[in-house]
């Protein structure tokens, strides 16, 4: 056409054809007399969601991103960059080279390569702080938050925010400058602009990335190519850009969080053995919910709901709990409105004594004590009250659901959703699927988790499920390591070292001790006939550590007690130190069952503590318990503050090298021939005798499929 020239990208993300295509039409237009302005937009409304990250694990081709950047930059006539619904890493970084920006009222933008164990190599290291200064640069980078287009035009990063059309108001944009100098538009010419303490403001940064992200790289190597946009000329910043990413793109860490990426998303694509699957089953509408029990859980779950846009009936058996639950779930809703600056949306939720107000709503969510028949009755009740057409959801972390759905009228429409405290917090929802759910209500749960913001992960209907299943194991080992010799601390320590953001004494003492207290007690493995003096280190058939059980009857029930595996403040305190008196404890305790205290190495506590993981995965695979290792490491990840970075305990067992795993187990196991756990699963010894073939390919591997979803 006359004046302008409309470059589309073919498709959302900046594939090798779609480089090409940039670099060509972006060439074509420079030439051609008759342009005057050129405008950036994406197809179907969408600008860029950045590099293609499948193109990461092979060879590089097509045209790479940074020359094509440098050339648009360097043209002599305006390019506008027309940002609908996002600019994200290598978009944004391509617009960052435009020499305008022009965004919609409801885009997103945001340079995310962090999250992906990368840095934004594209010159976005080096042309956003020179825009926007130091810190709103290193807070992007370092965090890789997406922002909105009104935060963009504060930080100056668009030009203009539109509610209309983005692509028109860039072209208007366009037309207007067309003869302006470009040389001040030109990013990679601007001198960063410099806050007063410049040490300082690193430092701060490096201790929170730190703390947010123990022993990740790709944080701290964001914050040092920031820093080189503070110091360094463009073109040497941009070197020091390239160098650390070469040094984070060849790192297993970048693999991890990849590997996250694409697992997080195929964690929603389910299916179950009858064919049923994500794409073939039509999820319910849901539009009203009702909750049962207003302790902790059930709070947490009704502030989702209700943030979600549905309506909430609240249910308690009495006026005191009622009461004190509807404090605490209106507290959580008008403090997080008054982050958000919007009105706290109460009229949402109604709180009752009476079961019979559930009768017209759509599913229902029971969040009561973990009891069998305390749920039991629920269920039944619920039978009675609800719609014949209601969905019967039971949060809970270990109970058999299909034990529950037998009481029903309605087996078929029951199913496990399985949140995590806090449950208006924690991103993680297991979807139980027992024998007799119909597809159409694992797609209404799978959805309703999507929509609360969930990643939802379908499992099938054993003890403790998923997550609870392997932690168990991963417990046991801690325990076990106490008994041998190790001090809490010095398992936490290891345990954070390896990247977990608590160790597994300081998450218990935060639970609660006294929650795996009732667990054993219902399993029996406690009860009157224990000598309580000599309690038996060997129970139902294999070791068994009694440490925990003798801490809860000293009253030692963790933070909430003030007291714990280790010492706080008050009861309720935040703050954990070690206490001599715990040492004491397992000093008397050894002595009592005549074992010797050995030194127990980092090593060996990260080892058994993460490998019986994996071995559990292992066993959980074949059990058809979930569908695929993805599956478990999202649970992990999503969960149980496993480090992302690390990718969760099945991809660590496959980048540690399989052979290597059974190798270590074999040694544990044969140290400890009473811990059944550590011997190596059947399905981890034929994969190393398959030659550890990739992930993908593990399924192929297990005798007879047997999947329970
Ligand atoms: C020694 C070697 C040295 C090498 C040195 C190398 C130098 C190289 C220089 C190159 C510099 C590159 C710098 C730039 C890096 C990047 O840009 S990294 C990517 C940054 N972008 C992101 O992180 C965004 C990721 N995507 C999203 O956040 C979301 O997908 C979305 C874009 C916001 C869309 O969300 P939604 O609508 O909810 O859809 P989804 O379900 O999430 O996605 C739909 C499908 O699209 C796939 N996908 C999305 N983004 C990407 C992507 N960037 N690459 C590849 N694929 C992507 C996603 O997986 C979905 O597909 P399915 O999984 O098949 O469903």
């Amino acid at each position: 056409c006359s004046d302008e020239l409309f470059i589309r990208p073919l498709s959302l993300v900046l594939s090798a054809a779609v480089r090409k295509g940039i670099t060509e039409a972006v060439a074509r237009a420079f030439k051609d007399t008759r342009v005057k302005a050129v405008v950036l937009c994406g197809e179907n409304g969408k600008f860029c969601g950045g590099a293609d990250i499948r193109e990461f694990a092979k060879a590089m081709s097509g045209p790479p991103l940074v020359p094509m950047i440098h050339a648009i930059e360097a043209g002599e006539k305006p390019v506008v960059a027309a940002i609908e619904e996002m600019a994200l890493g290598g978009g944004l970084e391509l617009a960052l080279g435009c020499h305008y920006r022009v965004a919609h009222a409801k885009a997103r933008l945001g340079l995310p390569e962090v999250t992906l164990g990368l840095l934004p190599a594209a010159g976005g290291t080096q042309r956003l702080p020179r825009l926007t200064g130091i810190p709103a640069a290193l807070d992007l980078i370092t965090t890789g938050r997406h922002i909105s287009a009104q935060e963009a035009l504060k930080l100056g990063i668009v030009d203009r925010v539109t509610e209309g059309n983005a692509v028109e108001a860039a072209v208007e944009l366009a037309l207007s400058v067309v003869g302006r100098p470009l040389a001040p538009r030109r990013l990679s010419n601007h001198a960063t602009p410099l806050p007063a303490d410049l040490d300082g403001v690193f430092e701060e940064v490096l201790v929170q990335v730190k703390r947010r992200a123990r022993g990740a790289m790709a944080p701290v190597a964001c914050a040092k190519a920031v820093r080189a946009a503070a110091e360094l000329p463009y073109s040497r910043g941009l070197e020091c850009e390239r160098e650390l990413m070469n040094t984070l793109f060849t790192s297993g860490q970048a693999r991890a969080l990849q590997y996250c990426f694409f697992a997080q998303r195929a964690a929603g694509k389910w299916s179950l053995p009858n064919g049923a699957r994500w794409d073939n089953s039509r999820p319910r509408a849901v539009h009203t919910a009702g909750v049962i029990g207003l302790g902790t859980m059930g709070r947490g779950i009704a502030v989702c709901l209700v943030k979600a846009g549905i309506s909430v009936v609240a249910v308690e058996t009495e006026e005191k709990q009622l009461d004190s639950g509807r404090r605490a779930v209106r507290g959580m809703l008008e403090r997080d409105a008054k982050r958000r600056g919007v009105t706290a949306p109460l009229h949402m939720i109604t709180f009752t004594l009476s079961m019979q107000q559930l009768r017209d709503v759509d599913l229902v969510i029971e969040a009561v004590f973990e009891d069998m028949a305390l749920k039991k009755s629920v269920f039944a009740e619920l039978s009675r009250v609800c719609r014949p057409n209601a969905l019967l959801c039971t949060n809970t972390s270990g109970l058999d659901v299909d034990e529950l759905a037998s009481v029903t009228d309605r087996p078929p429409l029951v199913v496990g959703m399985h949140f995590f405290a806090p449950a208006h917090v924690m991103k993680l929802l297991e979807v139980i699927c027992g024998p007799r759910s119909s597809p159409e209500t694992v797609a209404t749960a799978m959805t309703l988790g999507k929509r609360l913001g969930k990643v939802s992960v379908a499992v099938g209907n054993c003890p403790g499920f998923v997550g609870n299943r392997m932690l168990k194991l991963y417990l046991d080992q801690a325990h076990f390591l106490l008994e041998e010799g190790a001090s809490p601390e010095q398992v936490d320590q290891a345990l954070e070292e390896f990247g977990f953001a608590l160790g597994i004494f300081k998450v218990a003492d935060l639970s609660g001790l006294d929650i795996g207290w009732r667990v054993r007690k219902a399993a029996g493995l406690i009860g009157p006939d224990v000598d309580p003096k000599f309690p038996s280190r060997h129970r139902q058939g294999r070791r068994y550590c009694p440490l925990p059980d003798l801490l809860c009857e000293q009253g030692r029930l963790g933070q909430k007690s003030g007291r714990g595996w280790y010492l706080y403040d008050s009861a309720g305190g935040k703050e954990a130190r070690p206490d001599p008196a715990i040492s004491s404890f397992l000093q008397e305790y050894r002595l009592r069952y005549g074992i010797s205290a050995r030194r127990i190495t980092e090593q060996e506590v990260v080892e058994r503590c993460v490998f019986v993981l994996a071995n559990e995965g292992f066993r959980i695979l074949e059990d058809g318990m979930a569908a695929a290792p993805e599956d478990i490491d999202m649970v992990y990840v999503f969960g149980y503050g496993w480090p992302r970075h690390r990718g969760g305990p099945m991809f660590h067992a496959a980048q540690v090298g399989l052979a290597t795993v059974l190798q270590r187990l074999e040694f544990y196991h044969r140290q400890n021939p009473d811990i059944p756990h550590l011997q190596p699963s059947t399905l981890l010894r034929r994969l190393v005798g398959a030659r550890s073939p990739p992930m993908q390919q593990w399924k192929q591997h297990i005798r007879s499929i047997n999947s329970q979803l």
